[in-house]
């Protein structure tokens, strides 16, 4: 199977190449910072059941659009085929909706979401030919339900979350061809690090504490898990995180509620230098993985 991974220079998507390398997949590695690609594609050769030619790094900005196309080519030049498109790439938002600039919104909204949409409306026409392909895309329980500092984020994913579920009734007619939409709660990786903030230029800039966090590997193994099983939607997430979709999804006039007194543990959290969601990690005991 050839694997194409978009944001496989570090957290989900690099664990991913390393799990999938020791499938015996082909890898496509994508992400804008070649060095770091090429840091994961050594490790997966050193690791994984792959040779050097078995892993083509592809350097890819999921903001310039005009480029996916040439992408796409480049993929299907070196392997002739794509059996799996893993939109992973993406960032978040850790700013309330009072201080955010446009610019933040706009961003959110031309990487997560229209980044995504256009690599896979580049991929789509190649797997209908085929008539099989998966198209896996790394949503969030922020897809799912939404919470402060986050509001950005969230629309993009839920806006990830309509298109795909809307893809998917128009590929009814195609069997072979199916959509998953993933979606983890809190997994240690660089997300809040690279978190845009009130302005584009501004990041998070540390993660903080993440070792409450899913550890990255538990997370992907269960992803490749659903990707195998070919599960349209899939929600990972240690508790109490994981009750918190159920809620929004069947009693969302309660959710609204609580996450609305929740929520400002997250702000405090936040604005004191902790990791928004700390506190609620010890709500529950975290089970091992
Ligand atoms: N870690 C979490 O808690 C968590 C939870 C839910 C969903 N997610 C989702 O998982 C996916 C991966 O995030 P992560 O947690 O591994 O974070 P991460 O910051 O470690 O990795 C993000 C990846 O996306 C890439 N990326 C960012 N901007 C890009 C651009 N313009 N073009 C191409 N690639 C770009 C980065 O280079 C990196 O490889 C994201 O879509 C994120 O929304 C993460």
């Amino acid at each position: 199977m050839v694997v194409w991974v978009t944001g496989a220079s570090s957290g989900i998507g690099e664990e991913l190449a390393y799990q999938l390398s020791k499938l015996g997949v082909s890898l496509v590695l994508s992400a804008r910072r070649v060095d770091e690609l090429e840091r994961v594609k050594r490790r997966c050769l050193e690791n994984g059941n792959l040779k050097g030619k078995d892993v083509l790094v592809l350097p890819l900005d999921l903001m310039d659009r005009s480029s996916h196309e040439g992408a796409t080519k480049a993929v299907l030049q070196e392997f002739g085929r794509i059996d799996i498109l893993i939109n992973n790439g993406g960032r978040s938002q850790r700013s309330l909706c009072v201080d955010t600039s446009m610019d933040v919104y706009k961003e959110l909204m031309e990487l997560n979401f229209l980044g995504t949409v256009s690599l896979t409306k580049c991929v789509l026409p190649h797997m209908i030919e085929r008539k099989q392909g998966k198209i896996v895309t790394v949503n969030s329980l922020m897809g799912i339900i939404s919470a402060p500092l986050g509001s950005g984020y969230s629309a993009s994913k839920h806006a990830l979350q309509g298109f795909f579920n809307g893809l998917r009734t128009e590929l009814d007619t195609y069997p072979g061809i199916t959509v998953s939409n993933i979606c983890p709660g809190p997994v240690q990786s660089d997300i809040v690090k690279n978190s845009l903030t009130e302005e584009v230029t501004k990041t998070v800039g540390s993660n903080g504490d993440q070792s409450q966090k899913m550890a990255t590997s538990r997370c992907v193994r269960l992803m490749l898990i659903s990707i195998a099983n070919d599960l349209k939607e899939v929600w990972i997430a240690d508790q109490p995180f994981l009750s918190m979709p159920y809620l929004w999804q069947y009693m969302p006039t309660w959710a609204w509620w609580i996450t609305g007194k929740l929520g400002k543990k997250r702000i405090e959290n936040f604005k004191s230098g902790l990791d928004a969601d700390a506190s609620y990690f010890k709500i529950w005991k975290k089970k091992p993985d």
